[in-house]
């Protein structure tokens, strides 16, 4: 069986600035179309990982390859190939939505059409805006927009929806959605952990310049962190939980002995954001016990 070279490869990768190191020996594979998610504090090296695979920023050693080439190589022909959202973008003022596009559109021998890309990133109305007069979640989209009219093969998103409103965020997943779709292998990066929950096949944990977890989004951070959580109020008004793979005997047991349902009864089934604060905090879940511990105020 043959299998295809991953889209991007990275082995050991390191980046100090001076004293800092920022990244500390990172290894990680994306395979074409899938949607790849890097997750991690402030400061835990997301950025400088994205920047080094863009070709934007050198590193201190270790091996990467995007789309086959070391970006340290790459010429225009592969950039091309490349759609980038930074994490902030370039000020351009005084042109219109549609120029801007129009503009960037040229740079690409394929590009998407303009019209296309605007109604994908929910600016219809504003495309004969100056982009200096538009919203931070409007231009934010226009980033967006400047990251896909290339039709790029490989999608980096730098905390792509940032100042979005919660509709315009789902619609950016709506689209997100048809890119892969479309075959588009994506990188993203984001501090919303149900935007990568929503999108992400495969997350990678990254914490202090390593990465402390990889794998499917549902099963970052090992299946103990994924036992459901029961929470109830007992008699004398002291919330309780207790972690369980079958909550329902525990609200059985409580029904029971109580006679009727306990107060403030919960079955919590932790969340990514839950798994993942666990990691960066080092925490690690108990092992199922169906133990009783109170819950401190
Ligand atoms: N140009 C630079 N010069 C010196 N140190 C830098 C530079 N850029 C980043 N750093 C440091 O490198 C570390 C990693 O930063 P990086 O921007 O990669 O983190 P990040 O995970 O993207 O964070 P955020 O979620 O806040 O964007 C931080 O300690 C940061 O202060």
């Amino acid at each position: 069986m043959t299998s295809l070279a991953p889209v991007v490869r990275v082995r050991d990768l390191r980046k100090s600035y001076g004293s800092v190191d920022a990244v500390s020996g990172v290894s990680f594979d994306i395979h074409a179309g899938e949607t790849f998610a890097l997750l991690g504090p402030n400061g835990a090296g997301k950025s400088t990982t994205i920047e080094v695979l863009e070709g934007y920023r050198d590193r201190t050693s270790g091996e990467v390859s995007v789309l086959g080439v070391d970006p340290r190589r790459g010429g225009l022909g592969w950039k091309a190939r490349l759609g980038i959202v930074l994490q902030s973008a370039a000020e351009s003022g005084n042109v219109t939505v549609t120029e801007q596009l129009t503009h960037f559109a040229g740079f690409y021998q394929n590009p998407r059409r303009v019209g296309e890309v605007i109604e994908a990133v929910g600016l219809q109305s504003k495309a004969k805006t100056r982009i200096g007069k538009l919203s931070g979640g409007q231009r934010r989209r226009v980033d967006v927009a400047l990251g896909i009219i290339g039709r790029p093969e490989l999608l980096f998103l730098d905390e792509p929806t940032t100042g979005f409103d919660p509709e315009a965020r789902h619609q950016f997943w709506d689209l997100v959605r048809r890119l892969k779709a479309e075959g588009t292998t994506i990188l993203l990066t984001t501090h919303y952990l149900d935007e990568a929950a929503q999108l992400g096949d495969r997350a990678g944990v990254i914490n202090e310049g390593r990465l402390i977890d990889i794998g499917a989004i549902d099963e970052i951070g090992g299946a103990e962190a994924r036992v459901p959580l029961v929470r109830w109020r007992d008699e004398a008004g002291v919330l309780r939980e207790a972690r369980s793979h079958e909550p329902a005997r525990i609200v059985a047991g409580l029904v029971a002995s109580l006679g009727r349902e306990p107060g403030d009864l919960e079955i919590i089934r932790p969340s990514l954001e839950d798994v993942y604060l666990g990691l960066v905090r080092g925490a690690r879940p108990d092992p199922e016990n169906s133990r009783e511990t109170e819950v401190r105020a």
